[in-house]
């Protein structure tokens, strides 16, 4: 188990290196399998790395792409993390992707759980997994204490939760069992507070720290 710590001297250029080694990976993926799946997080983040690896050389035919987590909103809303996808991930050459969109347009994120575990688990295990993460060290929608999060921890925990303990929308998570398999992990933040925030993290319970699930083979791309 490595936790490979990278610093970038600024966020272009992490978003261009995360962007190359994650398209590498999906590549290399695709030179011994007819499919490969990219699991990527919402947020603020990581639309530069979607904008680079949008444009990346390869064939996104057999690629597909789903989200970390979603806030049940419609796609068109400003905080749906399915619109961020649509104009700076799913376009350009990545536009052949196959996309799984969490938000189903059931009126709970409870109604689409069956439906959405059916349709990930052949796609397992997750070729790469981009992770974000909150200054609270969350990150998919596994939030700290949440009842949610002790539920997504546990080792038979299906593929997807819903998640209701929130002040604002609900949300659907991808739990730890299907996001601790992926093939390669990477992690990106920014900012001293994040940075800070993943040191106190690795000295915390994953109920209290959500990230900490995730930090055994996995790379941190940080830039102030
Ligand atoms: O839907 C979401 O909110 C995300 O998937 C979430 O886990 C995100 O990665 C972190 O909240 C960091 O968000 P920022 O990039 O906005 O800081």
């Amino acid at each position: 188990m490595t936790l490979e710590f990278i610093e970038y001297p600024d966020r272009e250029m992490l978003g261009l290196s995360l962007a190359n080694k994650i398209a590498g990976q999906l590549a290399q993926q695709l030179r011994t399998a007819e499919h490969a799946s990219l699991c990527v997080p919402g947020g603020t983040t990581p639309a530069p790395v979607f904008d680079t690896l949008s444009g990346s050389d390869l064939d996104w035919s057999k690629v597909t792409v789903f989200l970390n987590d979603e806030r049940w909103v419609d796609g068109e809303h400003t905080r749906s993390n399915s619109r961020l996808l649509r104009r700076h991930l799913l376009t350009g050459k990545a536009a052949a992707a196959s996309y799984i969109d969490l938000y189903t347009g059931d009126a709970r994120p409870e109604d689409a759980v069956p439906a959405l575990s059916a349709a990930i688990e052949p796609l397992l295990p997750i070729t790469v997994l981009f992770l974000g993460m909150g200054v609270d060290m969350h990150t998919a929608s596994l939030f700290p204490q949440a009842p949610e999060t002790v539920a997504a921890l546990a080792p038979d925990a299906p593929a997807v939760i819903a998640v209701n303990n929130l002040k604002d929308e609900p949300r659907i998570t991808l739990t730890a069992p299907v996001l601790q398999k992926a093939i390669h992990t990477h992690l990106m933040i920014t900012g001293a507070d994040k940075r800070d925030a993943l040191e106190r993290a690795q000295t915390l319970d994953p109920k209290a720290a959500p990230i900490r699930a995730f930090l055994g083979d996995i790379t941190v791309h940080w830039a102030e």
